[in-house]
């Protein structure tokens, strides 16, 4: 058995700081769930979503309350095998790279199954628990010394990928184009892309060796199209873990979809084909674009925008009007319809002044699944700052990740109307966007996207 740095044996419930089964947990073990879920209200709803998703909403509740020891950071670990690839569901880590690659010329499907092998493998080997190891081609020796540090690495295809590679006749509906939405300014050098990467983890040095691996594993079949780099809290560093702030200084996330919700896993993943969940999801119509093909099941669609916040115009504004735009309050995030920050959102509540509590253009309003025909997606973002823009101001913003089963039940609809509608959009610039089918999980000797190139 492997030990931690302290000399504590290390379990096979090893997690990540304030997880079901992290160091210091009473009961965490083998047998607890090893990811830690966005929403904690209750694990057990998420199970079999998870390897070993049995763990308790109590545990997960008890775990979310009690602060992180900094030194269990490291060894904090997230299985790479499941039915979902890692980073989907996990709270994001405090460090995010996004990056998008095209295929060279003359790389076709035998190539590009190549490289998904290569990414799974490696991918596989810097997950591990205790000290990951790292293809010895690829050791520049940057993680040296780390623990995983709830590293992710997740794979996902664009709707390019599919012609490049002769697969266009297995192409999912759902990666159809995402309409222009009118207030846009999107640079079109910094969206889409034939693969898409996401990489989470709670240290830099251990995120940005991912990406060195990665990278250099695709030399000579692909090629970086773009590359965003993303930031969060790290773990440890409140008092209390609470949903993160964005850099407007907002609680966001508070209304995410929660794994313990009956509807999360239909919201969230693409069910198999011919499951009863396939047939409900087909048969609920409602502007979706249908069965996803069978290589997609356990798999989602990200939508990814890169969303640059106008901070000088934002920081002019009294902190009540801030309020008023997003319909929660600043300090602890609790709805303007009154309570606290775990209270549901009551839209139809009419103030003191008689009018509405929440205000029409509110943010949580204009976006409430309410609002929008029951569509509802799972956030899961990195702020970035790339230093001061041409203009003077801040190059800072949100990395939107938005994951759905599929995109015209989730984001379109509700970008939809909040490009027109949202009080919030005149802080707004969306300037980057891409849509990627992202496959279900890899099991063991598998790689990621295999029953898409060799089904
Ligand atoms: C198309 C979907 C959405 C985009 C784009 C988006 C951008 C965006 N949002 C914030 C800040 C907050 N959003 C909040 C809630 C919220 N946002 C969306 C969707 C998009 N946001 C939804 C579906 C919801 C939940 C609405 C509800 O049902 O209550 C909140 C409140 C806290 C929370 O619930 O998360 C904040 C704050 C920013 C800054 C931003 C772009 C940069
Ligand atoms: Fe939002």
């Amino acid at each position: 058995m492997s030990t931690l740095d302290d000399g504590t044996p290390r379990t096979a419930g090893d997690a990540r700081p304030g997880g079901a089964s992290g160091p210091g947990v009473p009961g965490a073990g083998a047998g607890f769930s090893r990811r830690r879920l966005l929403g904690t209200a209750g694990a057990a709803g998420a199970a079999g979503l998870v390897a070993g998703g049995a763990a308790g909403a109590g545990i997960a509740a008890a775990a979310e309350d009690r602060p992180a020891a900094l030194a269990s950071v490291g060894a904090a670990h997230i299985p790479f095998e499941g039915a979902h690839q890692a980073g989907i569901v996990e709270p994001a880590q405090a460090r995010g790279h996004l990056v998008a690659f095209d295929l060279a010329p003359g790389a076709g499907r035998g190539a590009a199954a190549a490289l998904l092998r290569r990414w799974s493998d490696a991918v596989r080997e810097m997950t591990r628990p205790g000290r990951p190891g790292t293809p010895a081609v690829y050791d520049d020796q940057v993680a040296d010394d780390a623990g995983p540090s709830s590293l992710t690495v997740t794979f996902g295809f664009g709707r390019t990928f599919f012609a490049r590679t002769g697969l266009t006749a297995r192409l999912p509906e759902a990666l159809a184009p995402l309409p222009d939405f009118p207030a846009d300014a999107l640079d079109p050098r910094r969206s889409n892309g034939d693969l898409w990467v996401q990489i989470g983890a709670d240290d830099a040095l251990v995120a940005f060796h991912a990406l060195r691996v990665v990278q250099r594993a695709a030399a000579g079949t692909a090629a970086v199209r773009w590359q965003m780099n993303g930031f969060n809290r790290t773990p440890g560093a409140t008092a209390r873990p609470r949903t993160a702030r964005n850099l407007m200084g907002q609680i966001d996330g508070t209304n995410n979809p929660k794994p313990s919700e009956p509807d999360f896993a239909r919201t969230v993943f693409v069910p198999a084909a011919g499951s009863a969940a396939s047939a409900a999801a087909s048969a609920a119509g409602g502007g979706g674009t249908g069965t996803s093909p069978a290589w997609m099941a356990g798999g989602s669609y990200a939508v990814v925008r890169r969303i640059r916040m106008l901070l000088d115009s934002w920081d002019h504004l009294p902190v009540a009007r801030q309020e008023k735009v997003i319909g929660r309050r600043k300090s602890d995030g609790a709805p303007l319809s009154g309570g606290t920050g775990t209270t549901p959102v009551d839209l139809e509540r009419i103030g003191a002044d008689g009018a509405l509590a929440i205000a029409g253009d509110a943010h949580i309003r204009v976006a409430a699944a309410a609002s929008n025909s029951g569509a509802a997606m799972l956030r899961r973002a990195f702020s970035f700052h790339d230093g001061i823009g041409t203009d003077g101001t801040p190059d800072a913003g949100l990395l939107f990740i938005a994951w759905q089963a599929d995109p015209m039940r989730g984001f379109v609809p509700v970008q939809r109307k909040l490009d027109g509608a949202d009080g919030l959009s005149r802080f707004l610039r969306h300037e980057a966007s891409g849509l990627f089918a992202v496959p279900g999980g890899a099991g063991p000797g598998e790689y990621v996207g295999q029953s898409l190139l060799e089904g």
